[in-house]
């Protein structure tokens, strides 16, 4: 039987290989360590993040029909997504994104999103043949959507009936590909997620705070977007309204992931009602409880 889901998150789903090290690696470096493989991909990060605040994901993505595809499938499945409109194909292989990490940061990584970005629209279909929605009655709840699609794709989405209704959160894949988003950052229920870093990369600008950036990305047409800075103020914008609040003040013993948990308690904040300000404000307490190490991962 299908689990009832509460949200769609299209993009990439896939396996990410991460090999560390202890050691301060460099060009050419050749060490012992330890590779590790996990379930990856930013619209999978950004659906496991939601099932830690409750909600149930289904998952619109191409996966291979391969064993690594088969594997990951089951991995979703497991973890409480639904999985059922997942575009399955014999032809492709399933996407993997690979990454090594030393004492001395992320070395390199490189994402290999190349099944996703040719499956193109038919990852969507769910939303056209009436299981999730149709051109007639178009899917009307939240979607969760990630910048892995390729240009030409969220161009597509930016126009299509399919998506008129549907209430968009909207979120980069890498920083290399922040500006894809351009198509979709004046839907009219558009709400883009981003860190100052990011909001520089799509304005082509650098900034101070997350207020100047959320007014910049306003000014370049945004419906409504939410800008964090780390520890500093984030910023919520939408046409004629603008609130900044400070995080809570916390130790941070871990950084990775803290926006994708910014996001997910932003969206379930306010899928249970909570008014803009109260939105915020459970989003950056969740996002300072998770950077404090307080719950497990
Ligand atoms: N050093 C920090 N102190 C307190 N909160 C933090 C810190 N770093 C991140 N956070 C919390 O996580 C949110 C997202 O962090 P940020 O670093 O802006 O995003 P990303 O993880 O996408 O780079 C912030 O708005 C804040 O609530
Ligand atoms: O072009 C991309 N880069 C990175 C990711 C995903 O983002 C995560 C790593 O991002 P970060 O380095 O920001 O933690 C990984 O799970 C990886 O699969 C992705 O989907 N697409």
């Amino acid at each position: 039987m299908t689990a009832t889901h509460n949200i769609i998150c299209i993009g990439s789903v896939l396996w990410d290989v991460i090999g560390r090290a202890p050691n301060h690696l460099s060009v050419g470096s050749d060490v012992p360590g330890r590779i590790t493989r996990l379930p990856g991909g930013v619209a999978m990060n950004i659906a496991m993040t939601l099932r830690r605040f409750g909600l149930v994901p289904a998952l619109l993505s191409a996966i291979g029909e391969d064993e690594e595809g088969r594997e990951l499938v089951a991995t979703c499945t497991r973890m409480g997504m639904v999985t059922d409109y997942i575009y399955r194909s014999a032809d492709l292989p399933t996407d993997r994104y690979m990454a090594v990490e030393g004492g001395n940061g992320l070395i390199a990584a490189i994402a290999d999103a190349h099944s996703l970005e040719a499956a193109g629209a038919k990852i969507l279909t769910a939303l056209e043949d009436g299981r999730l929605g149709s051109a007639k009655a178009p899917y009307a709840g939240p979607i969760a959507i990630d910048g892995n699609l390729t240009e030409e794709l969220l161009q597509e989405i930016a126009k299509s009936p399919l998506f008129a209704n549907a209430d968009l959160r909207i979120a980069p894949a890498s920083p290399g590909k922040a500006e894809r988003l351009q198509p979709l950052l004046g839907h009219q229920n558009g709400t883009l997620y981003v860190n100052l870093e990011e909001a520089g990369l799509m304005c082509l600008s650098t900034f101070e705070t997350s207020r100047q950036a959320a007014e910049a990305l306003m000014a370049r047409g945004a419906h409504r977007v939410l800008v964090t800075n780390g520890g500093e103020d984030a910023t919520m914008a939408t046409p004629g309204t603008i609130c900044c609040q400070t995080p809570p003040p916390v130790m941070v013993t871990r950084v990775t992931g803290a926006g994708d948990t910014f996001m997910a308690a932003h969206i379930a904040a306010e899928l249970r009602g909570d008014s803009p300000d109260d939105a915020l404000s459970a989003a950056l307490k969740a996002a300072a409880v998770y950077v404090s190490g307080e719950t497990p991962l």
